[in-house]
């Protein structure tokens, strides 16, 4: 009898063998399909020239997105040094040249063979509109020197602009529900408070608004496939600098030398100019036939008596709508949640009062008792904080309490809907992100087709897959091969 031949035919052989190559080679591929590449990005730079200061931010953007769909984000911010660009009306020139520093950090973050493809915007806010209100002539200088400065960089300059107050409270919403990934997901949305220096945005959705009472207020978009009715409007002058101006206005109405303010901590004693004071047009119908140079600003530190003041310059006493916020403005029934950026979150922070989920009478003793801490007391408590902002936050944050409570109508229930936030994902909440992906298209107006699986999971199946079907491929071969064999060795 022969001896069974313990080995398998050459054709089992180079079966085992192609398929191990295969499985190797499936494997290889899918590994190295899914390790993360060095990512290429695209770029855009919008500089936001607000009222008390200009910021540049520079978002990027895979390049290898089609009809740049991937994800915009902040890559990096710059805050231009010294004051906003309406405050150089009468020497323009500076404007431009307040600029240069943050283009160029502007000009190390985005590699160079990219910047003649990233455009570049400026968008400026209430500190313009006011200026241009005044003194359009010195608006347009100023708007000339910028210009200038930023036609000499290396990016393409899509020019320097005002920004309508509708604009800058409608795209500080899509900038918050683009970043939190409503809109893609046509999720419920998020409404957006932002407090600046010289105005005061409130934009959101509501089932009780159609646009059909106030058109004005009403910003039609659709994205992603999504229609939206949004309920914006900005207040010109109820930025948080402009609204201190007008109550301290109040105040002074009798052209005192002495003026006691509450929203001030005791033993705070400043001189003041009433130029200074009478220099918006905010504040300049309010001006006393006859003033003194100089007013001494002494405070008071009393949260409840702050309150009333803060209170006189909102109007509450006509409204031609079914529902008015303030000053006449028609505002549908609030519907949450809401984000508040800006100064709201720089107050509010400050104060460790962020939390909404604390009663809102809570909220309130906190700030009477910080407000009727002595000035003394304060600039030891916070040796570091720049003394101006320091001085300001008892006004700040009773002003923004009564904006919200009194003006907006935010109930002790509601109160709870607002959350204060600086930054969603690593990008600032504002209206520049929002006012890039509009001038770019970013955003789709329908939603982009999309293969029912992601990259990585559709190779993963099928490699599985393939693995699943040559295993079986294998043992079917040795079904074949190995009974004939051993039939064979048996039967010699
Ligand atoms: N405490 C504090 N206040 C700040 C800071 N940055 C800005 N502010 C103040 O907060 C207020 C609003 O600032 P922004 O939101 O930058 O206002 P803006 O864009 O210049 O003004 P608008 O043109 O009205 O939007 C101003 O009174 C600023 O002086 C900060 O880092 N800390
Ligand atoms: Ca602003």
């Amino acid at each position: 009898m022969k001896e069974k031949n313990p080995w398998p035919t050459p054709v089992t052989i180079i079966i085992i063998v192609i398929g191990v190559i295969a499985i190797v080679a499936l494997v290889t591929v899918a590994v190295l399909q899914n390790k993360p590449v060095p990512q290429k990005y695209k770029y855009g730079i919008v500089l936001d020239a607000g009222s008390s200061h200009t910021a540049l931010y520079i978002y990027h953007w895979p390049a290898e997105k089609d009809n740049n769909t991937g994800r915009v984000e902040q890559t990096h911010s710059c805050k231009v040094k010294g004051k906003g660009i309406s405050s150089y009306a009468s020497e323009p020139w500076k404007a431009g040249e307040s600029l240069k520093e943050c283009m160029g950090e502007a000009e190390e973050t985005v590699p160079k063979e990219r910047a003649h493809e990233t455009p570049l915007y400026l968008g400026a806010t209430a500190g313009m509109r006011l200026l241009d209100i005044v003194n359009s002539s010195a608006s347009k200088n100023v708007f000339q020197a910028v210009e200038n400065a930023l036609r000499n960089s290396p990016f393409s300059y899509q020019g320097a602009r005002i920004l309508s107050g509708q604009e800058e409270g409608a795209f500080g919403w899509v900038t918050v529900n683009y970043l939190d990934d409503r809109l893609k997901q046509g999720l419920k949305t998020t409404g957006a408070l932002d407090l600046g220096g010289a105005s005061t945005q409130i934009s959101f959705i509501s089932d009780d608004f159609d646009g059909s009472e106030s058109p004005i207020n009403s910003v039609n978009f659709r994205l992603y496939g999504n229609d939206y009715n949004l309920y914006t409007h900005s207040f010109l002058c109820y930025g948080k600098d402009q609204a201190l101006k007008m109550v301290v206005a109040n105040h002074t109405q009798s052209g005192a030398t002495t003026v006691l303010d509450p929203c001030f901590h005791s033993g705070y004693n400043e001189t003041k100019n009433y130029s200074v004071l009478y220099d918006s047009p905010c504040v300049s119908g309010r001006k006393p036939q006859e003033v003194p140079e100089k007013f001494d600003h002494i405070g008071k530190g009393n949260f409840q008596e702050c309150q009333e003041v803060v209170k006189s310059v909102f109007n509450f006493t006509s409204c031609k709508y079914s529902r008015c916020s303030f000053n006449g403005v028609f505002q549908p029934l609030l519907q949450g949640p809401f984000g508040a950026f800006s100064a709201y979150y720089f107050v509010m922070n400050f104060l460790n009062l962020t939390d909404t989920s604390m009663p809102l009478e809570t909220v309130k003793e906190k700030l009477s008792q910080y407000c009727a801490t002595s000035w003394d007391k304060i600039k030891i408590q916070h040796p570091t904080v720049n003394v101006k902002y320091l001085a300001e936050y008892c006004f700040s944050g009773t002003y923004i309490l009564t904006l919200l409570t009194e003006g907006y109508d935010f109930t002790a229930v509601t109160y709870s809907n607002i959350k204060f936030i600086k930054k969603i994902k690593g990008s600032d909440a504002g209206w520049t992100l929002g006012y890039m992906l509009n001038l770019t298209n970013m955003i789709p107006a329908e939603a982009p087709d999309s293969p029912p699986l992601p990259h990585a999971g559709y190779v993963s199946i099928v490699t599985v897959m393939t693995i699943l079907l040559i295993g079986l491929l294998l043992l079917l071969a040795l079904r074949i091969f190995w009974p004939r064999c051993s039939k064979k060795t048996q039967i010699v």
